[in-house]
């Protein structure tokens, strides 16, 4: 983190600050500046007993390094009392990190009453009774900074927590609504998801992995959402082992908000749309099904198995495009062929603006005697074996092909079940485009400021379908200025992605 972000004279109020996650939010806020006030009601993990030898313990250490700090002992359902700890010693209140939090882990035909009724007292009402109690002093001052704990275990469900992962989720509902009420206020909203070794964490996850996990890695990603300079409201942020992503509707990103609203200062087209004007091209002509002879096949037999961009200038975001392509090879795999389309678009003024390859994957349409490669195809280039630089996970939503299709790409094969099935698939796939722009949207926010002007090229392979829903997991690796990635699907571990990306010199 940089080092001149500063909190001084913000008072933080840090619930569960007693240990593993809390205590390292209230230590590095503290650190940089901020008056903390350490809750922790000193329970055990179950939310039995109570002591203040927690707390305390953690406001020493800050004392001890120049720092100021109180503790307080109050259950979190005494949000009024906890904020009343930090008006009356500090005379302010900036910063909420809803973090306090207890397990009550049973299957869920086990569950009783009093575990359901704790678990939502102490995670979803705490949240609800402390920032409530703070919200008249944010809006008087016009400033606040609340962060809500989720947990991966709301977002993707896990075994016995079906208590936890409910309230877990209820906070981003909150979360999200406090957003849209506090931002006129300057009041802002998150949620941390974080993965993190804790006193929760401890018996769940194994050993070494637990060693790793270290809470001081997500403390600055925590900080910066409290800080005074951040614009987020209303993120979902998943972070754990160094890393931080954010997760959710891209209209919560405002530097998306370019790509989305026609009214928006620099409003630009997403750079990887530029293919799309090609591909309806080569869509609506007949030449991929005459381009294999004596093989009959159709559409439900076609996939998009690699593509190729390279941008010459931005896609105008108004007036006439015209594609010519021509088909450059056709490749025979044995059991299945390969046509490799090259297509040049250009703008009303005859300026080319990109040059795309469309390498369309044509499954049971091979033996016809034809070669296997061709060295017409722009290779796609392996990644690295060390650890990723660094990693981006966003979710897609069930509705995501049903989303891209207004995009033009109509074929049936992403929202038809009977087509689907007819291609061999369960349920309708995502597009091969969507999916990249998944990919290409996370190197671009990693590494281009998430500035359109920063793309030069792209080149993926399609390796295995995305099912509309599945979350996507990017990871990259930086070469100058070529970022290899490849993205999986989180629920499956299955590779659906790989390629490289050229950022503008
Ligand atoms: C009218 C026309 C225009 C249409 C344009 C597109 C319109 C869009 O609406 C369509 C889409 O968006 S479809 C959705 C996106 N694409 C996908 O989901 C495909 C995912 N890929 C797969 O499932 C497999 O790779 C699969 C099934 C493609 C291949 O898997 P396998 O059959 O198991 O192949 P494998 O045994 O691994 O390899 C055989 C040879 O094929 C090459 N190859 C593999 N995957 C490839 C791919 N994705 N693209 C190109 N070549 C590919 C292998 O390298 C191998 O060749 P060789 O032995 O010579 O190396």
């Amino acid at each position: 983190m940089d080092q001149k972000l500063r909190f001084d004279g913000r008072v933080a109020l840090v619930t569960g600050a007693g240990a593993g996650l809390g205590k390292a939010y209230a230590l590095l806020l503290a650190e940089r500046g901020a008056l903390v006030i350490v809750n922790d009601l000193g329970g055990g993990k179950h939310g039995d007993g109570k002591s203040s030898m927690a707390a305390d313990k953690v406001v020493d250490e800050i004392i001890k390094k120049g720092g100021k700090a109180v503790a307080d002992y109050n259950s979190v359902v005494d949000g009024e009392k906890v904020v009343k700890t930090a008006l009356e010693n500090f005379g302010r209140i900036d910063i909420v990190i809803n973090n306090a939090g207890i397990l009550r882990d049973k299957s869920f035909a086990r569950i009783s009453d009093a575990d359901w009724d704790m678990i939502n007292s102490v995670h979803l009402k705490g949240a609800f009774k402390i920032t409530q109690a703070a919200w008249p002093h944010f809006r008087k001052q016009n400033y606040g900074r609340v962060i809500m704990t989720s947990s991966c275990s709301g977002l993707y469900g896990n075994f016995g927590q079906a208590n936890y992962s409910a309230a877990k989720m209820a906070l981003i509902g909150l979360s999200n609504t406090l957003a849209i009420e506090g931002k006129k206020n300057n009041i802002h909203c998150n949620v941390i998801v974080p993965t993190a070794a804790s006193r929760l964490t401890e018996n769940i996850l194994p050993p070494d992995l637990f060693a790793e996990l270290k809470p001081e890695l997500i403390a600055p990603v925590v900080a910066w959402l409290c800080h005074e300079d951040c614009g987020d409201n209303g993120v979902v942020i998943e972070s754990s082992a160094g890393w931080a992503a954010k997760f959710g509707a891209s209209v919560q990103v405002s530097s998306d908000l370019k790509y989305l609203y026609e009214g928006q200062e620099n409003f630009s087209a997403f750079p990887t749309f530029a293919i799309l004007p090609g591909l309806m091209a080569i869509m609506t002509s007949e030449a991929t099904l005459d381009a294999i002879p004596n093989i009959k096949y159709d559409l439900s037999q076609i996939l998009h198995g690699e593509q190729y961009l390279e941008t010459y200038r931005s896609m105008p975001t108004n007036g006439l495009l015209t594609s010519k392509f021509c088909i450059a090879d056709v490749m025979d795999k044995g059991k299945s062929a390969v046509v490799i389309y090259d297509v040049y678009t250009f703008d009303e003024n005859n300026n080319k603006i990109c040059y795309g390859q469309t390498s369309v994957f044509i499954v049971n349409a091979g033996g016809f005697g034809g070669k296997r490669s061709s060295d017409k195809v722009v290779p796609t280039q392996n990644t690295p074996e060390r650890p990723a630089d660094s990693v981006i996970t966003q979710a897609t939503v069930k509705n995501q092909a049903a989303l891209y299709r207004l995009s033009g790409d109509l074929n049936p094969l992403h929202i038809s079940p009977e087509f689907a099935s007819m291609s061999g698939y369960s349920e309708p796939i995502l597009h091969g485009l969507c999916s990249l722009g998944f990919s290409v949207r996370h190197v671009l926010q990693q590494y281009g400021r998430n500035d359109p002007k920063m793309f030069k090229a792209v080149k993926v392979r399609f390796s295995k379908p995305v099912v509309p829903g599945e979350t996507l997991k990017t990871e990259m690796w930086q070469d100058g200025n070529r970022i290899l990635f490849r993205t999986s699907a989180v629920e499956t571990g299955i590779f659906v992605t790989s390629g490289d990306y050229h950022t503008s010199p």
